[in-house]
């Protein structure tokens, strides 16, 4: 029995519009946190912040003046949006989420509504606005991240306790209206934005206020793409609302982890953020702890489109605006296995089969072309297959090598062995099930 929700979700079920129907397939996107916090690059006066690198303001050990005085040495001298955009573009992202402002408050387009942005530093340039033109030159589309909580804001409230912070936080809430207007307006070619900091209590009070905003936003730019991160229903309710309909047009709960199974993401879009160590978005000049390889970020891209999400890869570039090699590395890396096995992961979504121990389906939108993304290869050299009742194969091949055909040997109803020519692989590689309607109906000698 559901109850009546005047700020809950709008709608239920996927968007069916085309703006969307892009979105839910470009499988692949980029993040990019970039600001102040890049300078410092999670070191203060030579000492590690043990924190991420973007959160570094919010270490005691830092002033908050002194922290904001990085204004003055914001001067990005290496700093390339189309070399960024070429880089992302090879790598085979057909999406980037750009850092707009994060909880640090600086701004990174020359807002009217505040002076600590770009435009008060030696850089001076618009750097939204490079980036947004030279994704968009790369045809890559772009999504605006902006952190609702600002640090830096004299009227942001982590909660309403008094009159005064009541009287603040009004004024606060009109600053972010205007600023995210003025994204819009200065941006057009932006597809969405990708909302955070709006798990404090003040904002998540604001039901009304983050409804009607939204509203407005959508009306600005029709077809903007919202996720789930940006409001709360009136009865604090975040991502689902009290009646567990997702708000916004994605989930945005992934961050930094993946679902297992399709269960956990309830017939939503969704997009999985994550970054190359185990939590740092912001450049760090440590390049320490565990660091991802490019086969476990394609396991984690193969793994999102399996379940029909999107997998966005974060970068963060450091204080003079050049990426860092390794970065770089991995992009290459994953571009190489991308310009390959692109087809099994662009426009591809879940297959409903279930999980199998070699690694991953995923099925073409629309169409009954069925990919398995391996990445664990038996010592056996065969892999074991399992299909649902009544689905033949009437031909497998490696996507790479199409001439490479795989004889599947059935082994019992439904289920075959699929002989691999070349046993030890250094790399995930994918195979091409052509099954559905256009498979013979050869009976199966176990039925
Ligand atoms: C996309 C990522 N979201 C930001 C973040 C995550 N968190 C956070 C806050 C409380 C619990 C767990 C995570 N705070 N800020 C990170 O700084 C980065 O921007």
């Amino acid at each position: 029995e559901k109850i009546l929700l005047a700020h809950g979700a709008h709608r239920e079920g996927k968007r069916t519009d085309a703006v969307m129907e892009k979105w839910r397939g470009y499988g692949l996107g980029q993040f990019i946190h970039w600001g102040l916090y890049a300078i410092p690059g999670g070191e203060w006066n030579g000492k590690q912040y043990n924190g991420a690198a973007e959160w570094i303001r919010s270490w005691n050990g830092i002033p908050n003046a002194t922290y904001d005085s990085l204004i003055y040495k914001f001067n990005p001298t290496a700093f390339d949006a189309t070399a960024w955009a070429k880089s992302a573009k090879q790598m085979g992202a057909r999406y980037v989420t750009f850092t707009t402002k994060h909880h640090d408050g600086f701004c990174m387009w020359p807002s009217k509504y505040s002076k600590y942005t770009v435009a008060a530093s030696p850089y001076k340039k618009d750097i939204v606005k490079a980036v947004v033109d030279a994704y968009d030159k790369e045809g890559i589309d772009v999504i605006l991240y902006f952190s609702v909580m600002d640090w830096s804001h004299p009227d942001w409230r982590y909660e309403i306790k008094t009159k005064e912070d009541s009287v603040a936080f009004e004024r606060f809430k009109k600053f972010t209206r205007n600023q995210l207007i003025e994204l819009l307006t200065n941006y057009p070619k932006a597809k969405g934005l990708w909302f955070d900091g709006t798990w404090d209590k003040s904002w998540v009070k604001q039901a009304a206020f983050a409804d009607d905003l939204e509203t407005e936003m959508r009306k600005l730019r029709p077809g903007l793409i919202i996720g789930s991160r940006f409001r709360a229903d009136e009865n604090g309710k975040r991502h689902f609302d009290s009646n567990g309909v997702l708000m916004g047009d994605y989930e945005q709960g992934w961050e930094r982890k993946i679902p297992n199974k399709i269960e956990e993401v309830h017939g939503n879009d969704w997009d999985c953020v994550m970054t190359v160590p185990e939590n740092q978005w912001g450049y760090n000049k440590a390049w320490n702890g565990h660091i991802k390889s490019a086969n476990e970020l394609l396991e984690m891209t193969a793994k999102c489109v399996s379940l029909g999400g999107n997998f966005v890869l974060n970068f963060g570039p450091q204080g003079d605006g050049a990426i860092r090699q390794e970065e770089l590395n991995l992009a290459t890396k994953i571009g190489d296995w991308m310009k390959l096995n692109q087809e099994a992961i662009y426009n591809c979504g879940y297959a409903g089969y279930e999980k199998q121990d070699w690694g991953y389906f995923t099925k073409k939108t629309g169409s009954d072309q069925v990919y398995m993304v391996v990445f664990n290869v038996p010592v056996s050299g065969a892999l074991r297959l399992k299909m649902p009742a009544k689905t033949k194969i009437s031909k497998a091949y490696m996507l790479a090598d199409r001439e490479e055909k795989i004889l599947p040997e059935e082994i019992n109803s439904n289920e075959y062995f699929l002989k691999l020519k070349k046993k030890d692989h250094q790399e995930p590689f994918v195979i091409v099930l052509e099954t559905g309607k256009n498979a013979e109906n050869k009976e199966s000698i176990y039925e």
